[in-house]
């Protein structure tokens, strides 16, 4: 047999053997599984054991396609097969490291220039799960390839279906952000298609493998755009092996049921910073001066506190600033305090807790705390403000703006929009604690308008965030224009700022094409460069867009792949329709997508409708022309029947 067979028969005898000790290891939690009532010694400690062990079988799933291991390190005369997970034999040897694990490290950064003690950097070919090649790199000699044919050969398989995982793949500097501290929040200002998504995702999987205990505790939390997206995204974190990360929209974290809709005006206005300064003003004028003395009957006692002692509490509560109803609660607990102390002189013994319970819902007591830090909710004062923003923070037009069409009764009866859900929550939050997740990862942030942000700068708090976005796709109409002033909204001013050139998704003469567009959008941000010279770029004039768009749906499906139609939103129902009345439906590969939707989406070919429909459908309408040019992989029809966007003049 040549050296070549022998050498891959070597490896498909380790990926075999290595299957086979998955299996025991999954087989030795699931007897584990199985007499765990017995194992553990109470019912709290079974269930504690059987949700570890649950999850540790769900982690220890073959999945046949994904390969167990991708690469190999040879150093100091040790093979280490690099994979998703560890394996080991029935002796505890490892046949597979973690890609996570401090040694994996190497396989990603070693170099020709910096070999880091590895002799051979050995990368796997895999066809549908199946050992087909390898290429190696001898570092300690000083050879390293330029681009990986594996990398290459994957980045350009067709893409059908959600996102895939790049651990064999990943490149040192998209490892050098996935490996950062725990504790550094990043901000990653990457172009289009040179995997921010995909480097949040590892990056949260990598700090949940390396503070699992932790991280368990407070939470990992993954914030994107939208629900479609969510999807797309949702089985990379399971194939990493980490099934207990919480993925939502910004919406999704609010408790508040969206019921109406604003106008675009009153969105603007009450997406702005200040209208938190709004609240806190207002929730902040209902602290009152106290103007009488207090004086509560306990029996035969009669206990009384001095005017200027409820003043003196009032304001040490109010200067110590905590949030308004925990204020509350600590009025509540020091008069309590001394009414106890009065109790004490008087009895020569501590009263109960019973007593102090008493004492604090006592009617006198209640009185005095609803006069001077009365009890409110989030909704209730919203609405206040809603129903009455009498401040000088906000002018005539803006007032106006945020009126209520047709003013609810009660804060109970309202419908609440989603800037409102925000609003409801900043009031929470300024009300109560919010927990803080141990990480928050936020993709396409360059969305977040201040307010919206600052219901993430909640949640991370006491702990760390991965900003990924890009200014260039900025759509919204408070999106980004500088990372530094939405880095001060999610209270990390600090964050360093990383940008990402490299493009993985979209080929050359598409990023040339998209790059056309960022002088006119506004932001300092670095163009793309894409490793891709593969991919097919048409742009066409044509007399009927709806005919264009069936020929060329038609022709793409002679390729493999995944093909979306993106258009203005408003063009979207007839596209789907002249698509379905030429036979051409196929809900696995082809999807008519709205432009609004196609952020963070990718698809093997992209057919893009009317360029300028899609600028002229919004304010940042040339932002969302670049967001939908760049989700092309492979090949990008562009058809229009009006004159294109200047930018793009003399096309075709
Ligand atoms: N190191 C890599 N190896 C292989 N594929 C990669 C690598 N990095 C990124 N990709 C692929 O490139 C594509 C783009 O990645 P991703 O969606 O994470 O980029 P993005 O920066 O979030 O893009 P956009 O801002 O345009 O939405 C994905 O298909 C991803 O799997």
């Amino acid at each position: 047999m040549p050296a070549l067979e022998t050498e891959l028969a070597a490896e498909r005898a380790h990926l075999t053997a290595s299957r086979l000790a998955l299996k025991r290891m999954r087989e030795h939690a699931e007897d584990l599984f199985a007499s765990g009532d017995q194992v553990a010694g109470d019912p709290f400690a079974a269930e504690t054991l059987g949700r570890h062990l649950a999850r540790r079988i769900a982690d220890l799933a073959d999945n046949p396609d994904t390969p167990l291991f991708f690469g190999r390190l040879d150093i100091d005369e040790h093979r280490y097969h690099v994979g998703r997970r560890h394996v080991t034999d029935a002796v505890g040897e490892p046949m597979v490291l973690d890609w996570r694990a401090p040694l994996s490290r190497k396989f990603y950064q070693a170099s020709a220039v910096d070999p880091q003690d590895v002799e051979v950097r050995r990368r796997f070919g895999f066809v549908k799960g199946e050992l087909t090649s390898f290429e190696d790199e001898h570092l300690s000699r000083g050879e390293e390839q330029g681009t990986s044919q594996i990398l290459l050969d994957e980045i350009e398989r067709p893409r059908v279906g959600p996102m895939r995982d790049i651990v064999a793949t990943i490149q040192p500097e998209q490892d050098a952000l996935v490996r950062a501290e725990l504790d550094e929040s990043i901000c990653v200002q990457g172009a289009p298609g040179t995997g921010k998504t995909a480097v949040g995702l590892h990056r949260a999987a990598y700090l949940l493998y390396l503070h699992r205990e932790r991280l368990r505790r407070a939470g990992v939390l993954i914030v994107g755009p939208n629900s479609a997206f969510l999807q797309y995204i949702a089985s990379v974190l399971p194939t990493l092996g980490e099934l207990e990360v919480r993925q939502s929209t910004v919406e999704g974290l609010l408790s508040t049921p969206i019921r109406s809709v604003d106008s675009e005006a009153a969105a603007a206005v009450k997406n702005q910073e200040k209208l938190a300064v709004v609240l806190q003003e207002r929730l902040l004028a209902k602290i009152a001066r106290p103007e009488a003395p207090l004086q509560v009957s306990d029996g035969s006692y009669r206990w009384r506190i001095s005017v200027e002692a409820l003043r003196r509490i009032v304001d040490d509560v109010r200067r110590e600033a905590p949030p308004y109803g925990i204020g509350r609660e600590r009025v509540r607990a020091r008069i309590v305090s001394m009414l106890m102390l009065q109790s004490e002189a008087r009895r020569g013994d501590s009263p109960s807790e019973g007593w102090q319970r008493r004492m604090g819902k006592a009617a006198p007591v209640l009185e005095v705390l609803d006069r001077v830090w009365p009890a409110v909710t989030p909704e209730q004062l919203v609405f206040e403000v809603l129903s009455d923003p009498a401040t000088d923070l906000l002018d005539e037009a803006e007032r106006a703006a945020i009126a209520w069409a047709k003013p609810p009764k009660t804060a109970k009866s309202a419908k609440w929009s989603a800037a409102d859900a925000v609003l409801i929550d900043e009031a929470a939050g300024l009300i109560d604690r919010v927990p803080s997740f141990g990480h928050v990862v936020v993709d396409e942030a360059q969305d977040l308008s201040p307010m919206q942000a600052r219901v993430i700068a909640r949640r991370s708090e006491h702990g760390s965030i991965t900003l990924l976005g890009d200014l260039a796709q900025g759509t919204a109409p408070w999106a980004a224009r500088d990372w530094r002033v939405l880095l001060a909204h999610l209270g990390k001013p600090g964050a360093r700022v990383v940008p990402l050139t490299t493009g993985f998704r979209v080929p050359a003469a598409v990023v040339a094409l998209a790059n056309r567009l960022l002088p006119a959008l506004g932001v300092d941000v670095p163009e793309a460069r894409s490793l891709r010279t593969d991919g097919a770029l048409t742009v066409s004039t044509v007399a009927d867009i709806a005919s264009a768009v069936v020929e060329k749906t038609r022709a793409a499906l002679h390729h493999p792949g995944s093909i979306g139609v993106i258009a203005a939103d408003a063009a979207v129902g007839r596209l789907t329709d002249a698509l379905r009345e030429a036979g051409l439906e196929d809900p696995e590969r082809i999807v008519v997508l709205p432009a609004s939707l196609a952020k963070g989406l990718e698809y093997d070919h992209v057919i893009a409708v009317e360029p300028s429909e899609i600028v002229a459908a919004e304010p940042r309408g040339l932002n969302r022309l670049f967001v939908v040019l760049t989700r092309a992989v492979s090949r990008l029809d562009v058809l229009h029947s009006h004159p294109l966007p200047d930018a793009l003049q003399g096309l075709s």
